[in-house]
């Protein structure tokens, strides 16, 4: 690939050699002054609009002239045999942990990350500011940006690609449904093409999700249940990622492993989520909202500590075969996989509310609702036999000392006096 700035990353052309065309077809055109503001509005427009549909990425490379020096540094394998790891969505929950893990072991990271605003970015600086403190190195950039890619992709031969930079989050997916297509299918669609280009292949193990069960009623769910009853936009596109790399693994050989969470928590966590906003409110003194189900059935989860997650993460990434392709041809069939990395021992939220309170010391105000018609399913519930039997998975925290442990970071980070107030 001929070396390219980092500018030239993003635009393709800088404004001044707009403006020299503007004025070679001014003078072609037509001498009149209306003309000339004619064509001005119309290159004004087009520059407009291409600036708005670039993704958002140039923060850090208009700011760092060293980010390729950083990059092959972060990339740079430590120990016998070690991988060379792109995290996208380095500065999310469970990309921060898995990033740390395998640099603590002498992996090479690199991190991926757009800092979008979904929730408070803030977290997300702070857990950038954690992983540099790891020498780990992020990069602000989209994952829907091909160029980036193919750029890293140049810089840092990975070996792995651990994709978990999505659209989480259940609910929102009716508020803003472009935003999960945006991530969870585009942006995976311009990750794969560059991965299937890359030389090497990178082996790719990226984050499913527990939610594509839907509708199911059998328990516990195994790999093999049916998955075509999605309860929301979000569960439709992570099933739809399940196929999409499925013809990646087909068509060009890459080695392929999904991992299907279920509901993680734990210490730097997704505030957007039922665990953490709770705690957020029954510090405050603010209710919260408890929904319930069918016949005032309590909703269940199997509620996964991050911990446990990160090991099947890592597992998966230590047992994953090489792809076979290479210059984006397949060379022969490649591994796939799909694993549930569940806890095996769902909670109703109730439940999971009192733990809160006994943690917390302090009694929820609670409101209970219906559940409405937003994409939630009753349950979820993990068989975990092929994960175990794979590569040992066996997830050890309960949810009592899970909680723990979340509400002693949560009063660490945001300090007692902080949440209580509501500053
Ligand atoms: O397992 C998964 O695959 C999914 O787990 C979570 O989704 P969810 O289980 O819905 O987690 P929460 O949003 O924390 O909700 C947990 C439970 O609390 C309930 N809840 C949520 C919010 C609320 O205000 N009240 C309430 O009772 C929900 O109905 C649900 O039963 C994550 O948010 C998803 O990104 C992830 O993919």
């Amino acid at each position: 690939m001929p070396s390219m700035s980092a500018g030239e990353l993003f635009l393709p052309s800088t404004p001044g050699k707009f403006k020299d065309k503007s004025h070679r077809h001014f003078h072609r055109c037509s001498s009149s002054t209306s003309t000339f503001f004619l064509w001005a509005l119309f290159l004004l427009a087009l520059t407009a609009a291409y600036l708005t549909f670039q993704p958002s990425a140039t923060n850090y490379f208009t700011t760092a002239p060293h980010w390729e020096t950083h990059l092959r540094s972060s990339a740079h394998i430590h120990r016998p045999n070690g991988f060379s790891v792109l995290v996208t969505g380095a500065a999310g929950f469970v990309g921060s942990h898995v990033s740390l893990a395998l640099k603590k072991r002498g992996d090479g990271v690199v991190g991926l990350d757009n800092f979008n605003h979904y929730y408070d970015p803030a977290l997300k600086s702070a857990r950038k500011h954690l992983l540099s403190s790891h020498h780990i190195f992020i990069v602000d950039g989209d994952i829907n940006n091909a160029k980036l890619l193919a750029k890293l992709f140049d810089i840092a031969k990975f070996t792995h690609v651990m994709h978990l930079a999505a659209q989480a989050g259940v609910r929102y997916a009716m508020e803003n449904p472009h935003s999960y297509i945006h991530s969870n299918i585009a942006g995976l669609v311009t990750l794969l093409e560059a991965s299937k280009s890359a030389n090497p292949q990178p082996s790719v193990v990226w984050a499913s999700s527990s939610s594509v069960y839907g509708l199911n009623e059998k328990a516990p769910f195994s790999e093999s249940d049916r998955t075509d009853k999605p309860a929301s936009l979000y569960a439709a596109t992570k099933k739809a990622g399940e196929e999409i790399t499925h013809t990646y693994n087909h068509i060009y050989g890459l080695s392929i492993t999904g991992l299907r969470f279920f509901t993680v928590y734990g210490p730097w966590g997704r505030p957007d989520m039922a665990y953490f906003s709770f705690t957020r409110n029954i510090l405050q003194g603010k209710p919260i909202t408890v929904y319930r189900g069918k016949n005032h059935a309590d909703l269940a989860r199997d509620f996964t500590y991050i911990d446990d997650v990160v090991k099947g993460c890592i597992g998966s990434l230590d047992t994953a075969k090489k792809s076979t392709g290479s210059g984006g041809k397949k060379r022969g069939p490649a591994q796939f996989r799909i694993f549930n990395l569940g806890n095996t021992s769902p909670v109703t939220v109730p439940m999971m509310v009192g733990i809160l309170e006994k943690h917390l010391k302090i009694k929820a105000k609670k409101n209970v609702l219906d559940m409405p018609g937003n994409g939630d399913v009753p349950f979820t519930h993990a068989n975990i036999s092929y994960a175990h039997n794979e590569f040992g998975y066996n997830p050890t925290t309960d949810l009592q000392t899970g909680l723990k442990k979340f509400v002693k970071w949560y009063l660490s980070y945001y300090g007692y006096n902080h949440a209580k107030s509501g500053n």
